[in-house]
């Protein structure tokens, strides 16, 4: 899996721009899958968002509940253990999770309001340093989302800035994932063999923070599941079905899992970017083969998320 340098994508000149959109371009056709250093990202800040999410699992299942995700109607908050399903072939995965997004408000009622998308976030009671984290968090990695849409334009024709204008009020969320040792659970014969079932990701980019647990396996054209290591300071990208979509399957959303790992807990942190809810998802204008009916962002990611949750 390439290592690229993406510094230039957020004040670099034309040329170095150039050369790093080459680089994410060609991984794009080829893995659909990426890391990234030179992303900016303040180490303390991805420290302190891990550190506030272990509190946060640790609390008593009734207070995760208390924010449970299935009381929002816009799909933010705390899922159990078996909440989501990834791999249909099996139930819900051995793993628990939280997700905000941005609180956009629902503009006018009805149609293009998108009630379902846009809206607050729960919270938990008394932990003010776990908002204020995630929140700042979730900034960062908005604005490291909008730098790799420069190269991703860039190494498909398009003008540096083509995506950034379907990106200034997008379904951003911020999830922080806990897959717990699967000893301390419950009937651990109830769970599937994995921690995160085989997926491709429904947006158009993922950026995502893994603990040094390792675990994550992206699949390669051949079939085979390859690890991809934790390395301290990077992050892993991937396409996501938006993007496949949008670019004719020029740019692939590959199929990945999480193996489990034992002993131990293992935390990782994606961020999902999908576009601003009414931007269609068509044939860009650099490309134009229509290989699948166009849709908006929006009606897309609530088809996938409907089916998502146990
Ligand atoms: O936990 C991980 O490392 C990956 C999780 C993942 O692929 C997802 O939540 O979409
Ligand atoms: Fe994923």
């Amino acid at each position: 899996m390439p290592m690229i340098d993406v510094s230039a994508l957020r004040g670099g000149g034309g040329d170095e721009k150039a050369a790093c959109a080459g680089l994410i371009g060609d991984a794009c056709r080829r893995a659909g899958f990426f890391q990234i250093t030179g992303h900016g990202v303040d180490q303390a800040l991805l420290d302190g968002v891990h550190d506030v999410a272990k509190d946060f699992f640790a609390l008593p299942t009734a207070d995760k509940m208390a924010v449970a995700l299935t009381k929002s109607p816009q799909y933010r908050g705390y899922f159990p253990l078996k909440g989501e399903v990834t791999d249909t072939a099996f139930g819900g995965d051995p793993k628990e999770g939280f997700d905000i997004s941005l609180e956009l408000p629902v503009q006018a009622a009805g149609a293009g309001g998108w009630p379902k998308l846009r809206g607050p976030n729960q919270w938990p009671d008394g932990m003010p340093e776990f908002r204020q984290r995630l929140t700042d968090y979730h900034g960062a990695l908005c604005d490291l989302g909008r730098s790799l849409s420069r190269g991703f334009a860039l190494a498909l024709d398009l003008p540096e800035d083509f995506f950034l204008s379907k990106l200034d009020a997008p379904t951003a969320i911020l999830r922080i994932l806990h897959y717990p040792p699967v000893e301390t659970v419950a009937d651990p014969t109830s769970l599937p063999p994995h921690g995160c079932g085989a997926h491709t990701d429904y947006g158009y980019l993922t950026i995502l923070a893994q603990d040094g647990s390792g675990g994550l396996q992206v699949q390669n054209l051949a079939g085979a599941w390859i690890d991809v290591p934790p390395t301290p300071g990077a992050y892993v990208c991937n396409i996501g079905e938006m993007m496949a979509r949008w670019t004719g399957d020029e740019f692939r959303a590959t199929s990945h899992r999480v193996v489990r790992v034992s002993p131990g807990s293992r935390y990782s942190i994606p961020f999902f970017l999908h576009p601003n809810p009414d931007v269609l998802i068509e044939p860009l204008p650099s490309r134009g083969a229509v290989a699948f009916e166009p849709t908006t962002s929006g009606a897309y990611l609530l088809r996938r998320l409907e089916g998502a949750y146990a």
